[in-house]
């Protein structure tokens, strides 16, 4: 589905990007996981047409998404979710207003009566009732907000999530339940993820095949069994000793295990 071959990009002659390649299929989880710096929001922001890389292929469906027509398409089939919920929402906006706006966007046949509808299965979907459609993010929790965007993103019925970071910003035990959350999505839509986190565990909670990135070079790809269990490169194993396993996410790991394993 998404084929990405050699990506380059430098800022200021500085090359924060070098030959990157990987890809992901439909229905794929695939995590992206990397100290701050190294790269992971540049290719965040290429793959969702937001930046453009100095050289390589981003292949949307086997067409380069430099064409207008692809791009103009995977503008719905791929969606973004930012680090920082509070500031992804319009704070004058209600709720109901941005589901709308995004509706609105992408459903434009759809009649009112539709729209209602459409509006409130989302949001029952990411686990909030009708009874927040009239607050504004101020009224809601960092990790409401965050259900919010993903209701949000959700609305296009987009392929691919490209998930940045989405986490970071929230509790630990806020961010397991927003992992079963992102587990029970995928399942019930097929929609792929590409999660991208400094944090391996949260990675392990919810990926079946990881990337991990270092200097701008992806210096290891494996399952996410194999990557806690059998690190390969001397970077990785840095990243799983300096990482904290917090129990919620090792539960979660367990069963990604068995998923991979099936
Ligand atoms: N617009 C920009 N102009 C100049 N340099 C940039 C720009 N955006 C990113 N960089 C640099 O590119 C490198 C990679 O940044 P990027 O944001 O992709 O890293 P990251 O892995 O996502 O980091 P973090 O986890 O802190 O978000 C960094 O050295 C950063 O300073």
């Amino acid at each position: 589905m998404l084929v990405i071959e050699g990506l380059q990009k430098s800022y200021q002659g500085k090359k924060v990007l070098d030959s990157v390649s990987f890809s992901i299929s439909p229905g794929e989880i695939v995590g992206l996981i990397g100290m701050s710096g190294s790269g992971k929001s540049t290719i965040a922001r290429c793959v969702a047409g937001l930046e453009n890389a100095n050289a390589g292929k981003l292949l949307w469906n086997g067409r380069s998404l430099k064409e207008r027509a692809v791009r103009r398409m995977s503008h719905q089939d791929i969606q973004m979710v930012f680090q920082d919920p509070r500031n992804s929402l319009n704070p004058a906006w209600t709720v109901r207003r941005s589901l709308l706006e995004s509706l609105h966007q992408f459903h434009k046949s759809i009649n009112k009566q539709g729209f209602i509808g459409k509006m409130e299965s989302l949001l029952l979907s990411v686990g909030l009732n009708t009874d927040y459609l009239d607050r504004y993010p101020h009224e809601l929790s960092t990790g409401q907000c965050q259900r919010v965007c993903l209701a949000r993103v959700l609305a296009p019925e987009p392929k691919l999530l490209v998930l940045d970071e989405c986490l970071s910003a929230l509790d630990v035990s806020i961010q397991a339940q927003m992992i079963s959350l992102l587990q029970e999505l995928h399942h019930n839509r097929q929609v792929s993820y590409l999660f991208i986190s400094h944090d391996i565990a949260v990675v392990a909670g919810l990926c079946q095949r990881v990337l991990v990135i270092q200097h701008g070079v992806i210096v290891e790809e494996a399952g996410v069994y194999e990557l806690i269990h059998h690190p390969k490169h001397p970077y990785t194993r840095s990243l799983l000793a300096d990482t904290p396993v917090f129990p919620e996410f090792m539960e979660l790991a367990d069963v990604s295990n068995e998923r991979n394993v099936i």
